[in-house]
């Protein structure tokens, strides 16, 4: 009797008209067959199917103006695209083209664009004589309204009189037709459905790719693929909720104590799930956002060690001074980097030192520039720690390499919190030995002082590395870094699996485009599926899932917030929501996108 306290207790008119809205009929029918039969299953079919239909409906009209604007850069080039969206497109093609043979939706058509205001008689003025037309007719278009595109001659005068044409094709001009505000062909793809949040989220990402990886990362966001998994999550957890509420209501008159037992543990299991592949997704998120602003990567080492001269070496080009005199780099040199089609962001950092390894005195400015250089190869991602072959005063006899003790006691650390330490043995054309000799007594030394197998990769920056006269080490050490490098980054950036199926056919995980926003909102959603656990763990910690103990409204309400901020996600939520989130997103937009 136990289900039928438990109904008693929570299952007032508020929890039983809630419980009908997100039931998931065709498992609770199996499951409580008893329970169907006596209440209207087709109330909840009609409540279900209208809560799953929460999409926008703020979508534009027909009465919306049309819109039109220049969709490709601004300036002098062979080509520029207009673009028109809106239901006078036809009307702007009959205006700038009269006379002309109707167009042939999604079929290109060479065309002569002349003035609209001229009547189209003999003194009429030609904008351009070759422009190509293409009309696509809606829904199935890019912003799901008519769209024509006009391709042109890119010089800017002709651009400006076709940009000034345009209104005066139609009467009345002003209230029906107008130039496109920033992002507004996007925003118009959103609201009639053409595009979801996530798929406008992924088109900014996309327009401000510069490097491969980045480029790679925003087309799988583009993909879909993360939107359907969102929704996928939140149907989960409609599902979830409506099974638990209907527990709720039903369980009044009902006994399935062992049943409703099986059932609330099956939940939690899902939920468990869920919640992994949330942090996961987040943990993906974070290396999606190293693709996108930047891996940090930290030159570090003792004064004179080759940092500027290697980072020159790298962006080839004299972006950091390099001298014989110690302490010239004072202050972090900063210069972005595209490293195997990753952004790199390398920092040429000021020497670091201890008095205690020449006995000279570290002065006030010193000392700033090495607190700074800490910090920053703190932050870094990747350390680069240049060891330079024979440094006189510093040199281990059995290696001739200058360790810095201040230097490997920095490294040891940023080791023990698991940061990616590559060691470069900088100047190696110093020495007389071959690569192998070199390398193999500093990786021992390295390994006995710092406790952990570590790699070193010897370089050298004179001369020019193409040069094959130079030694083994000169020609390619520096590439040999380099590469190194591309492996460590494509290891920090690799993202994990969310699902069994996920991955397997795609080249890059769709969760690495997670942007801030969804990260944001996938954590508060984490957070309340945490909280539900806590609400049904109690009892499985105690070895049972007696239902008797659990607050089933409140575990219930959990989930609606987690499922609420899934829904924020792809814009199903509230249209408000939407609206601040459209705001932020566009902002970013040019006109004509
Ligand atoms: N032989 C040899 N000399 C090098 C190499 N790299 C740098 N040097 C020389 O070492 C000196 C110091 O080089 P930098 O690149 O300025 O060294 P740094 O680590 O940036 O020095 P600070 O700014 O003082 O910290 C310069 O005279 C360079 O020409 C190398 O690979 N081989």
């Amino acid at each position: 009797m136990r289900a039928v306290r438990l109904g008693l207790k929570l299952g007032c008119k508020t929890h039983r008209a809630r419980c009908y809205v997100i039931a998931k009929p065709r498992s609770i029918l199996t499951q409580y067959k008893d329970v169907t039969a006596r209440h209207e299953w087709s109330l909840v079919f009609a409540r279900c199917s209208s809560l799953a239909s929460t999409q926008n409906s703020n979508g534009y009209s027909s009465q919306s103006p049309t819109i039109y604007a220049l969709s490709t850069a601004s300036g002098r080039a062979a080509i520029a695209i207009v673009r028109c969206s809106g239901n006078l497109c036809l009307e702007i093609y009959q205006a700038l083209c009269p006379g002309a043979p109707p167009l042939k939706p999604r079929r290109a058509a060479l065309r002569t664009l002349l003035d609209p205001t001229c009547g189209g008689g003999k003194d009429t003025e030609v904008i351009d004589s070759q422009a190509l037309l293409l009309y696509f007719p809606s829904p199935n278009t890019t912003t799901g309204e008519d769209v024509l595109e006009i391709h042109i001659h890119g010089g800017p005068a002709i651009i400006k009189a076709l940009l000034r044409a345009i209104p005066k094709c139609v009467p009345l001009s002003q209230s029906h037709i107008r130039y496109a505000e920033p992002g507004e062909f996007t925003r118009r793809a959103f609201y009639n459905n053409r595009l979801d949040l996530t798929q406008v989220e992924a088109l900014g990402d996309i327009l401000s790719a510069e490097t491969e990886q980045h480029r790679r990362l925003a087309v799988s966001g583009m993909s879909n693929t993360l939107n359907q998994r969102y929704r996928k999550w939140r149907t989960q957890l409609l599902c979830a909720r409506g099974e638990l509420e209907a527990l709720i209501d039903f369980a009044e008159d009902q006994h399935f104590d062992e049943s409703a037992e099986d059932f609330v543990r099956s939940i939690s299991k899902q939920i468990r799930t869920l919640v992994s592949q949330i942090n996961k997704t987040t943990a993906n998120a974070a290396k999606g956002e190293l693709l996108r602003h930047g891996i940090k990567i930290a030159l570090l080492g003792a004064p004179n060690a080759g940092k500027s001269s290697l980072l020159n070496r790298i962006v080839g080009r004299e972006a950091a001074i390099v001298s014989s005199e110690a302490g010239t780099t004072r202050d972090v040199i900063e210069v972005n980097v595209d490293i195997g089609g990753f952004f790199c962001k390398f920092k040429d950092l000021a020497g670091i030192r201890s008095s205690a390894t020449d006995n000279s005195t570290i002065g006030e400015i010193e000392q700033e520039g090495i607190n700074r250089a800490k910090a920053h190869a703190r932050e870094a991602d990747i350390v680069i720690a240049l060891i330079p072959f024979g440094q006189d005063q510093k040199s281990d006899d059995n290696t001739g390499l200058a360790f810095d003790l201040e230097i490997l006691d920095f490294v040891k650390q940023e080791l023990q919190e698991q940061k990616r330490v590559v060691f470069a043995m900088s100047k190696s054309d110093l020495a007389n030995q071959s690569a192998g000799e070199l390398v193999e007594p500093a990786k021992l030394y390295l390994q006995n002082t710092l406790g952990v197998a570590v790699n070193m990769i010897p370089i050298s920056c004179l001369g020019d590395g193409d040069d094959t006269a130079q030694s083994e080490i000169d020609s390619r050490g520096i590439q040999g870094l380099l590469d190194h490098l591309t492996r460590e980054i494509s290891e920090l950036t690799a993202a994990e699996q969310i699902e069994e199926t996920s991955s397997a056919n795609q080249s890059i995980d769709a969760s690495l485009g997670t942007t801030q926003r969804q990260q944001e909102l996938l954590k508060q959603c984490a957070a309340a599926l945490q909280e539900f656990l806590q609400i049904i763990h109690p009892n499985e910690l105690a070895g049972t899932t007696d239902t008797d103990e659990i607050d089933v409204v409140l575990a219930a309400e959990k989930l609606r917030v987690a499922a609420d901020c899934l829904a924020k996600i792809t814009g199903q939520g509230e249209s408000g929501d939407v609206e601040e989130v459209l705001g932020v997103v566009f902002e970013k937009f040019c006109v004509g996108k």
